[in-house]
């Protein structure tokens, strides 16, 4: 592997901040995760935010094929000169940003023909947004090995009770298991982060073990709920996008068997499932 610091240099380019351009410095770190994602020849891999390749060359060493998306323009020839540098003739560069890529219609277009392995170091500013849209995508996908800033994989797989549980644990609690890969230090990277990363594994279940009636639905409570983490919950879902009357949301959470004066960051996925169906329920 080149460092970032030497190809950037001989390219001439500036990594963008904006884009959240963080590469990998040292090569133990691609080779850990590949090892740990148990990356197989059998495996279609999408990764999100090539870069410069730090992740693209080791995943196409053991992949079957990789798709690697990366928005920035100025690094596509410099990224397939690395690939043909490294002789990985398994890999398709695809420009385009994340968020505006359909997954659906990419895996019917390429004719995949199995659920996806998603790997990426993500650019911190949209990591979120990615992971929703992956959560929302998941029946194209088997796992995500992803890395992110420390703080936003242990609000990932947080627990109920905690300031860390938020809108994201409960959506992945709801059809995921979460685990942390890995933790790498903020001086593996360049330009250095403020903060150390953690790669996680989200693998997606084929069933939710709490399944709602309307996903969508139970995902929308779920953000009115922590829209106002801090208010009792029948105040937070009266003063949501939701526009529930207070005493409609008293009643459906007391038929849920949830204690109206309870917190968003209390309740299980089982407890918000319940909600979502008997808020549902209530005549709009
Ligand atoms: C943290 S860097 C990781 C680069 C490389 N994979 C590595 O580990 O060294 C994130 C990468 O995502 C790219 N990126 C940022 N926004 C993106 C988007 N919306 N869609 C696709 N790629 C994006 C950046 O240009 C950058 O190359």
């Amino acid at each position: 592997m080149t460092s970032p610091v030497t190809l950037l240099k001989a390219w001439k380019m500036l990594p963008k901040k904006q884009l959240g351009q963080n590469f990998l410095t040292n090569p133990a770190i691609p080779r850990a995760i590949v090892n740990r994602a148990g990356i197989s020849a059998g495996d279609v891999v999408l990764e999100i935010g090539a870069g410069l390749g730090a992740l693209t060359v080791p995943v196409a060493g053991a992949a079957g094929h990789v798709y690697a998306v990366e928005t920035d323009r100025r690094l596509v020839d410099l990224l397939g000169t690395e690939l043909l540098l490294h002789k990985c003739d398994n890999v398709t560069v695809i420009t385009a940003d994340i968020l505006r890529l359909d997954l659906g219609n990419f895996v019917r277009d390429a004719g995949i023909d199995r659920p996806l392995v998603v790997i990426g170091n993500l650019p911190y500013h949209i990591s979120s947004q990615i992971v929703v849209r992956l959560i929302e995508a998941r029946r194209w996908i088997d796992r995500a090995v992803l890395m992110f800033q420390k703080e936003l994989a242990r609000r990932f797989m947080a627990k109920p009770g905690g300031r860390d549980y938020g809108r994201l644990s409960v959506m992945l609690a709801y059809c995921a298991e979460v685990r942390s890969l890995l933790t790498v230090g903020a001086d593996r990277f360049f330009p250095k982060p403020k903060i150390d990363s953690e790669v996680i594994e989200i693998r997606f279940r084929e069933t939710p073990v709490h399944p709602a009636p309307d996903e969508a639905f139970l995902f929308r409570v779920v953000k009115a709920a922590f829209g106002q983490r801090r208010k009792t919950l029948r105040n937070a879902l009266a003063g949501s996008e939701l526009h529930i009357p207070a005493a409609s949301a008293e009643q459906a959470l007391t038929a849920a068997g949830i204690d109206p004066a309870r917190r968003a960051e209390t309740l299980t996925v089982a407890e918000f499932v319940a909600l979502s169906r008997t808020l549902g329920n209530m005549p709009r």
